[in-house]
């Protein structure tokens, strides 16, 4: 499968402007983090790339080929999100049926394991389902289908923390079994944080992060020390934010520190964690010395 390619994509809903030109490159068989506030545009883009609505203005293509309209390439990816896609009454086994009538190859083996494993009754009908339950079924079957691009909406709404782990490592198990591209939007991030490798963030219509995730944790800095040794170190430095604790201030860095500069014996540097530079990337306010 080749990449998908996406550029100066925007849309509009009436006068507000939800995605205004982003560019971006999803290459085969990476799992990313897709990142970003409340109403940040993670869903419409995902409903943009799958087909479910327009786009105001941009391209989505593989190959060259726009993917809108292609039913041979749409084939190739799945969307899962919040849209219920089945008729209420539908019982989960008749749900794996019309799926795999749908896409070819679907794993009717891994259905059956997460079917067990999560203890899903397959006789229920869709609307007797638990809110956590249907986010399993809508699950089970993003990871059965057999695609190259599967984009995971908010995956874990309304599951439990140990239905969580379940999900991910079964995510992790199939990934290795059969490389795909993963797109996860979560807000949940520390819990995907190992698993992922390539972290993008949208921000006010602008995709602002597309990096690795390794290369993120190494960017993210706390600077821990008294107040005045603290903001001299950190003088020119990009800090994203800062707290204070007691007589002491941290000042959190994203970007590579000053190798010229000396670090004081009183101050003390250690790496951020994926959720805390995020938290900070994305905090509204402008965050001055
Ligand atoms: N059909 C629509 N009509 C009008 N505005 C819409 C429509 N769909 C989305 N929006 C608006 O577009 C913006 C982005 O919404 P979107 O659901 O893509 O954000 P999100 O990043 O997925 O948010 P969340 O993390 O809260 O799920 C929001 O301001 C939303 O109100």
């Amino acid at each position: 499968m080749k990449p998908i390619e996406i550029q100066q994509l925007k849309k509009r809903f009436g006068q507000k402007s939800v995605l205004d030109g982003i560019n971006l490159t999803l290459k085969p068989e990476t799992i990313y983090a897709l990142l970003g506030r409340n109403g940040a545009g993670k869903s419409t883009l995902f409903n943009i790339i799958a087909n479910r609505i327009p786009q105001t203005a941009g391209t989505v293509t593989i190959e060259g080929q726009p993917i809108s309209n292609n039913d041979q390439v749409l084939n190739r990816l799945y969307l899962m999100s919040e849209v219920n896609l089945y008729p209420p009454r539908m019982r989960v086994d008749e749900v794996f049926k019309t799926t795999a009538a749908l896409y070819q190859g679907f794993d009717f083996d891994f259905a059956d394991r997460m079917v067990n494993e999560f203890g899903l009754n397959t006789k229920t009908r869709f609307n007797k389902l638990s809110t956590g339950y249907r986010s399993i079924l809508k699950l089970i079957v993003a990871l059965a289908v057999d695609v190259d691009y599967v984009f995971l909406d908010e995956p874990t709404l309304g599951l439990d923390a140990n239905h969580r782990e379940l999900f991910y490592s079964l995510l992790m198990e199939t990934y290795a079994e059969r490389p795909r591209t993963f797109v996860i939007s979560t807000h949940l991030i520390e819990e995907i944080a190992n698993l992922v490798e390539q972290v993008l963030v949208l921000e006010n219509g602008q995709l602002t992060v597309n990096d690795t995730a390794e290369h993120l944790s190494q960017l993210g800095l706390a600077v821990t020390g008294p107040v005045a040794d603290v903001q001299t170190y950190t003088a020119g430095l990009n800090v994203i934010g800062h707290e204070a604790l007691g007589k002491l201030r941290v000042d959190y860095i994203y970007g590579e520190l000053n190798e010229q500069r000396e670090i004081p014996d009183t101050v003390s540097i250690s790496h951020l964690d994926l959720q805390k530079l995020f938290i900070y990337l994305t905090s509204q306010e402008v965050v001055n010395q």
